[in-house]
């Protein structure tokens, strides 16, 4: 994750589209300091939870379809999480590897109870086509042996997910420069500590490398908040709800600046108080926050990652 970091440094040193606001940074790190609102991991009590390899399972399946929702304005992630949630109470084998590799768009669609075409099908069934094709091939079909294999790092577990699972790989080149967003691979890792507390499958020894996940919503949050600023033009692009096409510069810093941001509020959090704050914690709620705002604009990007 040192390399999401530096590489949004990299960008926001250099935007022109999103800029952080040093004094909107300041304000909001003073506001919060003394009390990070603690939000709970299944706050909306969407997601699956049995305390065993099952969940780890579902995770990584929910985490490998997270992306993408707005282009149909009537779905949204709880859709995914509730629908997978109730496809596996209804039957345990559902995600077996060896059924991830077969299910079709409409089956898919059957699963998460949707009457229509979900966005991006086509890509969201070879996700989960590769899942149980590579937990077959190297995890002996279990996702339990993936997290098992990554010695309770956080760090660790990311680079696993993001060598095996193409995917995952959530990179973007901007000026020239490769640089790394790993939206999907690092909320898996916080979902499973999120989901576990931190304890058995969950525990995870530096999840304090984990950066904000680089998703729509956020994003979005930040801007009203007056920690980011967008152009005047990009604003209108939002604003219009006209879409903005993956890797184009605009994309990659609304991306990028979000993740430097959190970092930055977090690293003020940390002179005013001496306390660390967990990405993931803000992460989450600043997330809530926004998915509790409908009329919030966000940006929009047909993209895999998010
Ligand atoms: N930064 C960040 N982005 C997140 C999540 C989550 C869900 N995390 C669950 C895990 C534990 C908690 O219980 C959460 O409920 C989804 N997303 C992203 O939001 C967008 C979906 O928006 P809408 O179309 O309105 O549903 C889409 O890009 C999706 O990938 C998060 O936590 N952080």
């Amino acid at each position: 994750m040192e390399a999401v970091k530096a590489t949004a440094a990299w960008v926001a040193s250099r935007s022109s589209h999103v800029t952080l606001d040093s004094s909107g940074i300041e304000n909001f790190a003073e506001r919060i300091k003394d009390s990070i609102p603690k939000v709970e991991w299944n706050f909306e009590g969407t997601h699956y939870f049995d305390d065993g390899p099952l969940t780890v399972q579902y995770l990584l399946v929910l985490d490998a379809l997270n992306f993408c929702f707005w282009p149909d304005d009537e779905l949204n992630y709880d859709h995914l999480a509730v629908g997978l949630k109730e496809a596996l109470q209804n039957d345990s084998s559902a995600f077996d590897a060896s059924r991830l590799q077969k299910y079709t768009g409409p089956e898919l669609r059957k699963m998460l109870k949707w009457p229509r075409p979900l966005p991006l099908e086509d890509e969201r069934v070879r996700l989960l086509h590769e899942v149980g094709f590579e937990l077959e091939k190297s995890f002996d079909g279990r996702a339990e042996n993936l997290v098992k294999a990554c010695d309770k790092s956080a760090v660790k577990l990311v680079e696993l997910i993001t060598s095996h699972f193409p995917g995952f790989r959530d990179h973007s080149v901007y000026k020239g420069h490769q640089i790394f967003l790993y939206k999907r691979a690092q909320i898996f890792v916080a979902d499973l500590w999120g989901a576990f507390k931190g304890q058995g499958y969950g525990e995870l020894k530096d999840i304090e490398s984990v950066t904000m996940f680089a998703d729509y919503i956020v994003p979005a949050v930040l801007q009203q908040l007056g920690v980011l600023r967008y152009s005047p033009s990009l604003s209108d692009i939002i604003d219009s709800n006209r879409e903005i096409t993956s890797g184009t510069e605009e994309e990659v810093e609304l991306r990028a600046c979000t993740i430097h941001a959190v970092e930055e509020i977090k690293d003020s959090i940390h002179r005013k108080t001496g306390n660390q704050v967990l990405s993931v914690e803000l992460d989450l709620w600043l997330w809530a926050y926004g998915i509790a705002c409908p009329s919030l604009q966000h940006h929009r990007t047909l993209s895999i990652y998010y």
